[in-house]
């Protein structure tokens, strides 16, 4: 059981692509079920310990690896039963069913049993569950003492984060080979519980990753605080805004904040001055926030328009996501990074059929800018395709401020220098990892502060 942080998320089409390509290479659809059986059995042992297990088994290799894994883990001397959805639809099923030497139980009829394992649909679930099924299903998992899920928990489809029908929620989801955007994008995510990967033996490829932990070196010994990173924050209409973005930037690590607007009750450390345009050109500047608190009225387009105007790294954020044409920012040659929530996304951008991952890439192709699609599956994509996905974030993140705290902590980053997609997906790691320092109910101050901690554990 490998976790998913840094591995490549596939869809279900690259899933199959990779299927086709191991078994070109000379495996077979049930050598691979018998691997993953093999997998899943002992990941369901080490979770289960001797308590007595019911595998759910439906109509298609889905339901396949669940009789292999039933098969294995009754020869392993565990208590198992099987209930059935219906009969096997697959060669590959059918031959694991016949494998399978005890009853079946018809699925309406299943008594329940502490450890359910969900082998009904994986990657072929094409239409909701029967409404009887549904309800019989979210019975067997709700009253388990631990449910794991085949690959997906069945009901929600692979791609796009959507639940098809009510689906109960997991405690364990084991994917096969690789994770799917549906263990990362809510609100299926949410329905996972924890996701680990088992090896099943087929390599993938993919453009799309699980965020990682960021490898940032700390400063070395001829450092001085230009060279550490400067970050200049534009203030506008609400100050606090960007007096809580510098704050950020000062604690995840940037070696110089000036703050270019009312800086009433900030540390000490953070330099401030009125605005005035020609600030903005100091060749010394790493990265430029604009948009916290901006406003929208004509001083703020002016303020976005002189930032735009510069040669600077710039993180566009908050109010200025508003005053921006999205094919205006190609015309600029030195890096964006925008920082849009749902909203914003959809203000900018129009709305879009495809999963969040190809909407944040399809943005970012006609930007030319790092997108950050914000969210609790926070999406950082680049115009070459690039693609990264945060696992779920703390939830208490929804309060006012975050969203701040995270362009600060992303323009500290980009500020040293490094490649904008990796400064923006350093800057979401760190953002998430102080807010699960911090636990509940916290204030976006408190956030800012506790990216020291963040930044220092790396
Ligand atoms: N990808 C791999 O390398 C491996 C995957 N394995 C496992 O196989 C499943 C995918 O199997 P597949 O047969 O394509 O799909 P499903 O088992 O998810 O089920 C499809 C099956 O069910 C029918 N169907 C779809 N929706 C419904 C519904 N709501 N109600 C009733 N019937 C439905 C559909 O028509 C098909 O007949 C993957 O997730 C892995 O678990 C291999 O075992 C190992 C290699
Ligand atoms: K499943």
């Amino acid at each position: 059981m490998m976790p998913v942080d840094g591995r490549s998320i596939v869809t279900a089409d690259e899933m199959r692509a990779a299927e086709d390509v191991a078994i070109a290479g000379g495996a077979t659809v049930e050598s691979l079920m018998d691997r993953a059986g093999r997998e899943i059995a002992t990941a369901v042992r080490r979770l289960a310990g001797a308590s007595p297990i019911l595998i759910l088994c439906g109509p298609g290799n889905n339901g396949g690896d669940g009789y292999v894994a039933a098969r294995l883990l009754k020869e392993a001397g565990l208590d198992v039963r099987v209930a059935a959805l219906s009969e096997p639809r697959t060669e590959a099923s059918r031959a694991a069913r016949h494998r399978w030497s005890a009853a079946v139980e018809p699925f309406a009829e299943a008594a329940p049993a502490p450890i359910i394992v969900d082998a009904l649909f994986g990657i072929g679930l094409s239409r909701p569950l029967e409404t009887g099924a549904a309800t019989k299903f979210a019975e067997l998992v709700e009253t388990a003492t631990l449910s794991i899920a085949i690959d997906l928990p069945s009901g929600i489809s692979s791609d796009d984060g959507c639940i098809l029908a009510e689906v109960p929620s997991f405690d364990v989801t084991l994917a096969l080979g690789a994770v799917k955007p549906s263990h990362l994008l809510q609100p299926a995510a949410n329905l996972c519980g924890k996701v680990r990967i088992l090896d099943i033996g087929v390599p993938t490829r993919s453009r799309a990753r699980v965020l990682d932990r960021p490898a940032l070196t700390p400063p070395g010994p001829e450092a001085h605080k230009f060279t550490r990173g400067m970050v200049a924050v534009i203030g506008g209409a609400m100050p606090g805004a960007a007096r809580l973005a510098s704050l950020a930037a000062m604690h995840a690590g940037a070696g110089y904040v000036l703050l270019l607007g009312d800086a009433q009750g900030a540390p000490d450390a953070i330099v401030h001055k009125p605005f005035y345009p020609e600030a903005l050109s100091d060749v010394r500047i790493g990265a430029l926030l604009v948009g916290p608190g901006l406003g929208r009225d004509a001083e703020a387009q002016a303020k976005l328009d002189a930032a735009l105007a510069t040669d600077r790294p710039l993180v566009i954020d908050g109010d200025a996501l508003h005053l921006i044409d999205p094919d205006a920012i190609k015309r600029r040659s030195a890096p964006v990074i925008l920082t849009p929530h749902g909203g914003e996304f959809t203000g900018m951008f129009g709305r879009s059929d495809a999963n969040k991952i190809d909407a944040a890439r399809q943005a970012a192709v006609r930007s030319g800018a790092i997108v950050v699609f914000k969210g609790a599956d926070t999406v950082i994509a680049a115009p070459d395709k690039r693609a990264t996905v945060s696992r779920s974030a703390s939830v208490w993140l929804s309060t006012a401020g975050t969203g701040d705290v995270l362009a600060g902590t992303i323009a500290a980053v980009l500020s040293t220098g490094i490649e904008p997609y990796d400064a923006a997906s350093a800057g979401v790691w760190l953002h998430g990892d102080a807010a699960r320092r911090l636990g509940p109910a916290f204030v976006a101050d408190d956030l800012a502060r506790a990216l020291t901690a963040a930044r220092a554990s790396l």
